[in-house]
């Protein structure tokens, strides 16, 4: 209830008459949505969180645990582009030349996959792994969904940690060799940390420091204890956007009054 009203301090733009009809409605004891407002949520409004870090860094790993734990659906970015490359599309021999030399795909592809997925899951919450990869991406995803996301993840894991990863992961991809992993690191240090910075700035970022103070495994704490904390963070972010959300589709109902 508090959260309710604090949160529409900011509209001290409106009319006095609609404000009084906003604080008149929010007045009640109201424990869970208004079922309009709640339908409008999960009709309009998914619930984002792009995850960021290196090759290797554990994105796929995490984003498994965090999908499974709380409900989400993970869109692996790299994941679209392996299916589209094998899939015989026309954009397919592009894809895997761009893979090999680590490099980044064409926006508008990447995008048109991802918006795909969205628009076609059942489900409402997405965890949008390894995109976007430039401020390039980022501005076309954020014109073409016409959102931002809700929050981001980014694992910042030390290099020499992810390349032995990558190498020794034995997935059967292109990309996982000496070769390829140097220049995928170039083009994440170069191109993909403007976008972590991007989120930083906005206050959208939650970064995992992965680094030797766990001493386990390989100096960045087991899956598990990296899962632990990610945990925390993604269930009170879950919650507070949830209760933005809701204030707003209620707002948006009750100016149109
Ligand atoms: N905390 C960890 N400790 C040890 N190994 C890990 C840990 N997290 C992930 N791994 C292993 O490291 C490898 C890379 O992990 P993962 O595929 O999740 O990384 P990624 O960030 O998705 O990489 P990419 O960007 O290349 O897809 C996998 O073989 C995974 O099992
Ligand atoms: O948004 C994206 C995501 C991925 N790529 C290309 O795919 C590989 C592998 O991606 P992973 O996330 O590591 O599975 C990446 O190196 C890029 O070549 C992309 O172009 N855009
Ligand atoms: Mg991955």
């Amino acid at each position: 209830m508090w959260r309710r009203l604090t949160s529409l301090s900011h509209l001290r733009q409106i009319r006095r008459a609609d404000e009084l009809k906003i604080c008149q409605a929010f007045c009640t004891d109201i424990t869970k949505p208004p079922v309009e407002a709640e339908s409008h949520y999960r009709r309009n409004s998914p619930f984002v969180a792009f995850v960021l870090g290196g090759p290797g860094s554990g994105k796929g790993t995490q984003c498994l645990k965090i999908a499974e734990t709380f409900g989400f659906e993970h869109i692996g970015a790299g994941d679209l582009l392996r299916k589209e490359m094998y899939s015989g599309s026309e954009n397919g021999d592009m894809i895997q030349k761009l893979m090999k030399e680590g490099s980044i795909a064409p926006s508008e592809v990447t995008v048109k996959l991802i918006k795909k997925a969205i628009e076609s899951a059942e489900n409402r919450k997405f965890l949008i792994d390894g995109f976007p990869r430039s401020e390039e991406n980022r501005m076309a995803y954020e014109r073409i969904v016409g959102a931002e996301p809700n929050f981001v993840l980014f694992f910042d894991c030390p290099e020499e940690v992810m390349v032995k990863r990558v190498l020794n992961r034995n997935e059967g991809r292109v990309d996982d060799n000496e070769h390829t992993v140097k220049e995928r690191l170039k083009v994440y240090k170069g191109t993909t940390l403007p976008v972590v910075n991007h989120y930083a700035k906005k206050g959208k970022l939650y970064k995992f420091l992965l680094t030797d103070k766990f001493m386990q495994v390989d100096g960045t704490g087991t899956q598990e204890e990296i899962f632990e904390r990610v945990v925390d963070i993604t269930d009170t972010l879950q919650k507070q956007v949830i209760g933005i959300e809701d204030v707003e589709c209620a707002v948006e109902k009750y100016m149109r009054m």
